[in-house]
């Protein structure tokens, strides 16, 4: 069942176009990826659907959520799905924190904004949601600058799934984390997925990733979705150059492939 479907979106900037009529669609709680080379046009897409593309940039085009045209609701209808059915958890995660607010106000914001709860059950709720992200109870007290890249992350994602969104974007969410913690967080991801049922539109550059987690993917070029389809199977038998090449410049990926076609030569 499709949850958001995207209808020959168009995105211009000062008269040059940079998103030429993309469409596709992300069904109910899947992990669908769109990947491509920086510059293709993935974060544009992205911000697109909650209205949070900068305002120089003009769209055309329909995103339909809950039959709605996402680009045609005023900007306080669209905040309201922002915080409630769509959440955004972004590459620069200093972005999503006010530095002189400790944690715990930052979820408080949220939950007085969204949610009728009294101070108990917004308590209960910050917990819980920490729990699930793998935090404990005093990064509440502590202040963005006190936790490193990866918790802060781990807190950002715990903050955009307080309100149980339908669908959570996530552009380049682990680029700026070491290995270790970018492991985590997108296991993490894939749990909450499972557990909770949520779709993830997934913004990355890095097929090693898309492999492991993605159920359907879109290859971006300049723009254009190239190629589109089931992840293993555009990852096993790409049909378009472009995807071909990007699989050979993702060097595990590569080796993959290649011992993927030596084991089913004769
Ligand atoms: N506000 C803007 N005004 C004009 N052009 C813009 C604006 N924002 C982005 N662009 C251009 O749109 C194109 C696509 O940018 P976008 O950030 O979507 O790429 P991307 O695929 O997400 O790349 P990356 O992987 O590096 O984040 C780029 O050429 C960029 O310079």
């Amino acid at each position: 069942m499709s949850l958001l479907t995207v209808n020959g979106l168009s995105i211009a900037g000062q008269g040059h176009p940079i998103v030429h009529d993309l469409s596709f669609d992300i069904q109910v709680g899947e992990w669908f990826a769109i990947v491509g080379q920086s510059g293709s046009g993935k974060s544009v897409t992205a911000s697109a659907i909650g209205q949070l593309q900068p305002s120089n940039l003009k769209t055309k085009g329909e995103i339909r959520f809950d039959d709605r045209n996402l680009l045609s609701l005023s900007s306080s209808d669209m905040r309201r799905i922002r915080g409630n059915r769509i959440a955004y958890i972004f590459q620069d995660y200093h972005g999503s924190f006010t530095p002189f607010h400790t944690i715990g106000r930052h979820f408080e914001e949220v939950q007085r904004l969204h949610l009728s709860q009294s101070a108990d059950e917004r308590r209960r709720q910050s917990l819980s949601a920490l729990e699930a992200v793998g935090l404990s109870e005093d990064c509440l007290g502590r202040y963005p600058s006190q936790l490193s890249g990866g918790q802060l992350q781990r807190a950002s994602i715990a903050l955009a799934l307080l309100l149980k969104p339908d669908l959570l974007i996530a552009d380049e969410p682990t680029t700026a984390l070491d290995s270790v913690s970018s492991f985590r967080v997108l296991e993490l991801l894939s749990r909450l997925q499972k557990e909770r049922g949520c779709a993830i539109l997934f913004i990355t550059h890095d097929l090693r990733h898309v492999r492991k987690y993605a159920n359907r993917i879109a290859v971006m070029k300049d723009g254009r979705i190239v190629e589109a389809g089931n992840a293993r199977e555009v990852l096993h038998r790409p049909r378009h150059p472009y995807t071909e090449l990007l699989i050979q410049a993702s060097p595990s990926l590569g080796r993959f492939n290649r011992l993927s076609s030596i084991e089913v030569t004769p």
